[in-house]
């Protein structure tokens, strides 16, 4: 088993904050919670008093991604192995622990300068988090989904992510340099999909360019109805759908691509497929999606 049960929280830096807290409750069907810092926007999804946390400031981008661990004896134990990998660790300033609710944490950048945060200890909120369009994410040992974070050299990121944070591979795919706005090249292109749960993958990593330091990050809801309300509201609210609804061809997720005010994405599905590392072998998969998932031309993609 990996030493990381799941994606915990992101943490996002923001130029417009009550533009996220009106698309997160609004388009998203997340609720608001209540935190230490009055100028942030606390999106709650579940049970944990915010899953992704947008405070302001002068550019937009994924601050940091926050992934949980099952105790203080993983939390040790993933210190040496970072410690034994030569991968440097920050400790977290009493503030930091505070802001975000959790016991333990440090953070580390992974090869490709990903910020990543690794905790444990997250406190609950005991007020439940009821949305006004009836949407229940499915989170729990699923956690909170997956992200999809640029990567640009393979092997370093495998290294990293397998090697030492003990994430298993479960598909490969690969990816035409001109449909993420690439020059055409020789040598192939691997978009890679990391598991450490039983959440098919809950990261996925590819050469994509991101400005704002994320691909997308994936909530997955109990019902297709969940997922019909938000396109519905994304409508309504004239949030950007740079997707059509599709099924993806590895996680079987019924899904759709929606710009953040951020300006990267969020995929909204629902209907993943868990796994059993017991009997789970990687596969390369070709096709992106059984059906759907048609790109704005353009569009982000
Ligand atoms: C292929 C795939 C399977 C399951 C997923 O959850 C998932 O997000 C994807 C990748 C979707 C993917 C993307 O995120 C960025 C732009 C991509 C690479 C394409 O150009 C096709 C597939 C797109
Ligand atoms: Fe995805």
């Amino acid at each position: 088993m990996s030493l990381i049960r799941s994606l915990g929280y992101l943490r996002v830096e923001a130029t417009d904050v009550p533009a996220w807290r009106e698309f997160g409750v609004k388009v998203l069907g997340m609720t608001e919670g209540r935190g230490p810092d009055p100028s942030a926007a606390y999106l709650r999804m579940d049970d944990l008093p915010a899953r992704i946390v947008v405070v302001p400031g002068d550019r937009d981008r994924l601050a940091a991604s926050g992934w949980e661990l099952a105790d203080p004896t993983a939390f040790a134990r993933l210190l040496s192995a970072l410690e034994e990998a030569g991968v440097a660790a920050k400790p977290a300033a009493p503030d930091e622990l505070a802001d975000r609710r959790v016991a333990q944490m440090i953070s580390v950048d992974d090869p490709s300068g990903n910020r990543l945060e690794f905790f444990c200890g997250a406190s609950l909120d005991t007020r439940p988090a009821l949305s006004a369009y009836g949407t229940r994410f499915v989170t729990g040992e699923q956690g909170m989904g997956h992200v999809v974070l640029p990567a640009f050299d393979d092997a370093a990121a495998l290294r990293f992510w397998v090697d030492v944070l003990g994430f298993r591979l479960r598909d490969s795919m690969r990816l035409i340099p001109e449909t993420i706005g690439l020059p055409p090249s020789e040598h192939p292109l691997w978009m890679r999909f990391l598991g450490c749960g039983p959440r098919h993958h809950s990261v996925a990593l590819a050469p994509i360019p991101a400005p704002s330091g994320l691909v997308h990050l994936m909530t997955e809801t109990e019902t297709i109805d969940d997922v019909g309300r938000a396109i519905d509201r994304c409508a309504r609210h004239k949030a950007p759908m740079i997707s059509t609804l599709g099924r993806h061809a590895n996680d079987h997720m019924i899904s759709f691509y929606v710009r953040t005010p951020s300006g990267f994405d969020i995929e909204y599905g629902t209907g993943g497929l868990t796994v059993d590392d017991h009997t789970w072998v990687a596969r390369h998969t070709t096709a992106h999606s059984v059906w759907g998932h048609r790109f704005a031309a353009g569009g982000g993609h």
